[in-house]
């Protein structure tokens, strides 16, 4: 990758009590079966900026998050926390990093409960053994609670106000908003997202896409995953463009559309490369 920035310094952040955490991949490559979807892909996500990955309709987005997000181990390359190769630790350590890790996938998921159930569920899995165990004694005793954290994620993405709504009941683009101030509630140094506001209405899309520069100015690393480009000329720091499984280029969001070295990404700017 061009100028990926793989090794760019830490921005600033004004939360001093954050672990600033860099999620990159290096030189990443997987594939299914005997093809191959990824290709020699070097990146990084820095705390307190906004990566987008964009490219078009089945170029390995979905993949490539799906490994940074260590679902399974990658066919070559390494996805580092931190420069280290996270499948180079103990089962303990890679799972550690995880609970640091906030996601909001594609599918629908959130369960058959409240609003803030869902949003409280978010904050529980990513909680140790030790510490759940402790808020469990916690909750018996009245003596926690996790209430106000729960409101302010809901806050985050415009729905406040929507605690105690059953989430089936929801639209799509209220749920998708539930499962992003899920993935933010438990606090995670990075958010990964892939394709969060796909199919949603200019508001919801806004209200989440403001979530996204919260979340950036309270210095968690964000990547997002998406095929729109004006989203990612709106929003993000910095552009990777993936095309083929490959990256082929990256940088300063305002540069990559002001002046893209590589004449394909002009033309998937302006909308004539069709995939
Ligand atoms: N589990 C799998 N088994 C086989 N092929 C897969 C699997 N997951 C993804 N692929 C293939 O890998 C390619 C990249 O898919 P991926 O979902 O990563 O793309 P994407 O850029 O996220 O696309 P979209 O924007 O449509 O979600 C596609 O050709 C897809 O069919």
């Amino acid at each position: 990758m061009s100028d990926a920035n793989p090794l760019g310094e830490h921005p600033s952040t004004d939360d001093a009590s954050r672990t600033l955490t860099r999620l990159a991949a290096r030189n990443l490559g997987h594939g299914f079966g005997d093809g191959t979807v990824l290709e020699d892909i070097s990146l990084a996500v820095e705390p307190g900026e906004i990566l987008a990955v964009v490219g078009p309709s089945g170029t390995g987005k979905t993949t490539l998050f799906r490994l940074l997000a260590m679902f399974e181990p990658p066919d070559g390359g390494t996805v580092e926390v931190d420069g280290e190769d996270v499948w180079e630790m103990s089962d303990d350590q890679r799972l550690a990093v995880r609970r640091r890790i906030g996601m909001g996938f594609q599918t629908r998921s959130l369960f058959s409960a409240t609003v803030a159930d869902n949003v409280a569920y978010g904050l529980r899995v990513r909680q140790s053994w030790g510490t759940r165990v402790r808020t469990a004694i916690e909750a018996a005793l009245g003596r926690n609670d996790p209430a106000p954290t729960i409101e302010r994620a809901l806050e985050t993405v415009g729905m406040g106000d929507k605690l105690h709504r059953d989430a089936r009941s929801l639209s799509a683009g209220e749920a998708q908003r539930v499962a992003i101030a899920r993935a933010l509630a438990p606090d995670p140094d990075v958010l990964l997202l892939d394709e969060p506001t796909s199919n949603l209405d200019p508001r919801n899309t806004a209200a989440i896409e403001s979530a996204m520069r919260e979340a950036r100015n309270r210095g968690i690393a964000v990547a997002l995953a998406t095929h729109d480009m004006q989203q990612a000329r709106r929003v993000s720091d910095r552009t990777a463009v993936l095309l083929d499984g490959t990256c082929i280029e990256s940088g300063p969001t305002e540069r990559v559309f002001e002046r893209p070295a590589d004449d394909r990404v002009r033309r998937f700017i302006d909308g004539k490369l069709v995939y």
